[in-house]
């Protein structure tokens, strides 16, 4: 494996998830198999879990991280090939990135959309910036349009609860918010889930679809308790609408997902990557029940991270 930005295909899915549960049960197996090399943590945002995790995951296996919070610790990037820099920005991606890849074996890269430019952050273009003049291999911490770490985590935590259902159903049901959020998760929660051949539906009020890129296959609704009927893992999660790109259409407080409208679902387990706004999103009631799976989610995040840089430096 070179780069990893998305699904690649179901065999590989399957490694990483099989590879992530040995990590779990044995997280120093190749404790040394990194020794000597260097991953370099870039942040374009914030993050508690990815940063932290993946930390631990190179630490597992042998492997030096050095965390730059490029946001707030050093020279405001010009991401646009050819640009005249007379403006706010003071070095070049180009540069930058080829530096960071001298300084590093591995790179892994948080770069959130703009949610006002379409066009650039459907292509992924600062991660693809990165990638284009870094020449290492670069692992998204999520990007403008995926955040796979998170997903297979997910798709760890749901084999880790199956209960014997090869097919589960999986409801990817949109929440409220009251800020612009991307679509990252969302987006890739889905991909993910479809590649691995589960049974999606996505719940959503109308104006919020998503990139038909990621939900082709899916069954999308409007009516969100039909959806969650019959559910057995339900991923909640608020997203600004794609096609009024970036807008918040309504804060439509009804679709928060509480107790009550998983009565008669009584096996669902609920899952969200976090952070999550308590008693906007999801009820106190469901995160601190037993149906909710967020801790397991975050906890997988470090065996995610360290399936995937063992197989980038095997
Ligand atoms: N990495 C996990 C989620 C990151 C981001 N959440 C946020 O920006 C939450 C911000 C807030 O709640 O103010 C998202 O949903 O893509
Ligand atoms: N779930 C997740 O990516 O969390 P952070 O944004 O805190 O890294």
């Amino acid at each position: 494996m070179k780069h990893f930005t998305q699904f690649d295909d179901k065999n590989m899915a399957a490694a990483l998830i099989e590879q992530a549960l040995a990590f779990k049960s044995n997280p120093r197996k190749y404790a040394d198999l990194g020794r000597g090399k260097r991953l370099g943590l870039i942040f374009l945002n914030p993050s508690l879990r990815t940063r932290v995790s993946t930390q631990i995951a190179a630490s597992n296996l042998g492997i030096e991280s050095i965390v730059l919070n490029m946001d707030k610790e050093s020279w405001a990037l010009e991401m646009q090939d050819g640009a005249l820099m007379n403006k706010h920005t003071v070095e070049h991606i180009k540069d930058a990135a080829a530096v960071l890849g001298s300084y590093f074996d591995m790179l892994a890269i948080r770069a959130f959309p703009s949610l006002t430019n379409k066009t650039e952050d459907s292509d992924d273009f600062i991660l693809k910036q990165f990638i284009k003049y870094a020449n290492i291999p670069v692992v998204s911490l999520e990007s403008a349009i995926r955040h796979p770490l998170q997903s297979l985590a997910d798709m760890v935590t749901i084999q880790e609860n199956l209960r014997n259902k090869p097919r589960p159903k999986v409801v990817l049901t949109w929440a409220p918010h009251i800020k612009a959020i991307p679509h990252a998760v969302a987006n890739s929660f889905a991909e993910w889930s479809l590649g691995c051949g589960y049974d999606l539906t996505i719940a959503h009020p109308e104006g919020y679809d998503l990139d038909e890129r990621f939900t082709a296959g899916a069954t999308i609704t409007h009516d969100q308790d039909e959806a969650l009927r019959d559910a057995d893992f339900v991923y909640v999660k608020n997203w600004s609408a794609f096609h009024e790109y970036g807008k918040i259409i309504h804060v439509d407080q009804p679709w928060i997902l509480t107790e009550k409208k998983l009565e008669k679902s009584p096996e669902a387990k609920v899952m969200h990557c976090l952070p999550v706004r308590r008693n906007l999103e999801l009820s106190d009631e469901i995160l601190d029940s037993p149906r909710s799976l967020v801790q397991q989610q975050a906890h997988n995040r470090i065996y995610a991270a360290q399936a995937v840089l063992h197989r980038i430096i095997s």
